[in-house]
């Protein structure tokens, strides 16, 4: 058997990734095209990294949602060396998710398969001109949201990433779900809400998904956003595996 683990153990503020279920995890993400994994970062974790927003030492470029039609809030991007937690959930979450691709790959007939490791990947992002780094730490506001879209960064893509909420529901802000949306061919849209805590993180299909039909397996679209926040103040840290033209 193919040693997956990620090494990860005594990573501070984070839950080994080994610790998870994955063959329920990888059944959830087949089933509904997203998983959660709970308590993915610590409370004390969350605080922090949501804490450096304010700061503008350590990202490459701030985004203000408004201003290209994405939605309300803001978000930046993280400047290499990424934080080491952030470092540490991108490259520990990699070889799972590789796996699982892979196979999604084999059942929709593409060709493309992903390396075991994300240095190796990264190189590929490299060498095809995706340089610049996806992770992201996003800030919603009373009143903003994050329209449907993909993240989708140059013609290189890794077909799963991960969000981590930091802020916890109820008590830091209210409103502002997780919402998923898939298209099936010829039919119309479905919208799932995923329920997350501080700490916990979703994992999701980026672009799309295969699905198997009577008359085999087909792709479904899937798009992914945040409703509106009534109050308070919310924190995400987003993981993209793939980097960035
Ligand atoms: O704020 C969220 O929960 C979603 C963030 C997002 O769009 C992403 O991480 O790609
Ligand atoms: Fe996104």
């Amino acid at each position: 058997m193919e040693d997956l683990g990620s090494g990860d153990a005594g990573i501070d503020g984070m839950t080994s990734i080994d610790a998870y279920d994955w063959q329920t995890i990888s059944g959830e993400l087949d089933a509904y095209g997203s998983a959660v994994l709970p308590g993915l970062l610590t409370p004390r974790a969350c605080v922090d990294l949501s804490s450096l927003y304010a700061r503008d030492q350590g990202f490459r470029s701030r985004v203000i949602m408004g201003r290209h039609g994405f939605g309300m809030g803001e978000y930046k991007y993280w400047a290499y060396p990424l934080p080491p937690l952030v470092q540490a959930l991108r490259t520990g979450l990699y070889p799972r998710l590789a796996s699982l691709a892979n196979r999604w790959n084999q059942r929709l007939g593409e060709n493309v398969r992903y390396p075991d490791s994300h240095a190796d990947f990264l190189a590929l992002c490299h060498q095809g001109g995706q340089v610049r780094p996806t992770p992201l730490l996003l800030r919603y506001g009373q009143g903003d949201y994050n329209c449907l879209h993909q993240d989708l960064y140059g013609e290189r893509v890794f077909p799963l990433q991960v969000a981590v909420l930091l802020s916890e529901p109820g008590r830091d802000f209210t409103g502002g779900e997780f919402v998923i949306t898939e298209q099936r061919p010829r039919m119309q849209s479905r919208a799932d809400v995923v329920p997350l805590r501080q700490g916990d993180g979703v994992v999701f299909a980026v672009h799309h998904r295969p699905v198997s039909g009577t008359r085999g397996t087909y792709r479904v679209n899937l798009r992914h956003g945040v409703s509106r926040l009534r109050s308070g103040e919310r924190h995400t840290l987003g993981i993209i595996f793939h980097d960035a033209v």
